[in-house]
């Protein structure tokens, strides 16, 4: 396999990272077949708390550095760019743990990632070929992360406000926003900005022809 390329999304909770790198990737699936793009998520790296009780898994702080393992996450970037598949972990954000099955990812000649905190992480940035941040206004990302996680990830609205106070917004301001410095391109309004998803479908596929 000749140079491949890792393509960064980094932004908010809520900012449309996962729609936006989920719509790149099945958009040229459909197009050019799933044998040369890769999708991963900074997500499936959080910690295995497997060790710990529900009870106690509910007090970890998800939106600080601590609680992914990039380590995990460079290894596997770097085992995916030496053309070696990986076993990338499950995450179930109703149990607040990795479960114990996994999902073989192919190598492939572009690797797409996308995360909350991908761009904070120096070890990470020295991986990444292109980086792209999502600069939702906040207040739309909450109403939209309010929304998904009543219906997709088992919360109640107290949970989703009390856990938005204590972590979500001081770690925007504290770890995300800062990062934005380190993307080359900026997309705004979300998952489905549907020129800044085009510019990047025309990035991958001329790193397809080459
Ligand atoms: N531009 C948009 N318009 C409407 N809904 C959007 C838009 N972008 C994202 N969403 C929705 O907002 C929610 C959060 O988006 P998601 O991609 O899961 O965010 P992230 O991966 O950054 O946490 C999802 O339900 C998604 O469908
Ligand atoms: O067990 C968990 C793990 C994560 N979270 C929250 O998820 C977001 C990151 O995921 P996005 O898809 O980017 O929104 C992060 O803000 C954590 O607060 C969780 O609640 N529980």
């Amino acid at each position: 396999m000749g140079k491949n390329t890792i393509i960064a999304i980094a932004g908010a909770s809520a900012s449309g990272k996962s729609l936006f790198a989920s719509t790149v990737y099945q958009e040229l699936v459909a197009e050019l077949g799933g044998e040369r793009i890769a999708i991963l998520s900074e997500d499936a790296y959080y910690r295995d708390q497997s060790h710990l009780s529900f009870d106690q898994r509910i007090l970890t702080n998800y939106d600080h550095p601590s609680a992914f393992e990039h380590s995990l996450l460079v290894e596997h970037l770097k085992l995916l760019r030496a053309g070696q598949n990986i076993a990338m972990p499950q995450y179930s954000y109703k149990l607040h743990t990795r479960l114990d099955e996994t999902i073989k990812v192919q190598a492939a000649k572009v690797i797409l990632v996308e995360g909350i905190l991908l761009l904070t992480d120096e070890r990470l940035r020295d991986e990444f070929d292109i980086t792209v941040f999502m600069d939702t206004p906040l207040d739309i990302c909450l109403l939209r992360r309010i929304k998904r996680d009543l219906e997709d990830r088992g919360r109640s609205l107290a949970s989703v406000t009390e856990q938005y106070e204590s972590t979500v917004r001081p770690a925007f301001f504290e770890f995300i926003a800062p990062s934005k410095q380190y993307a080359d391109l900026v997309v705004t309004r979300g998952g489905k900005n549907q020129i800044a998803i085009d510019i990047i479908k025309a990035k991958i596929r001329q790193l397809l022809a080459e």
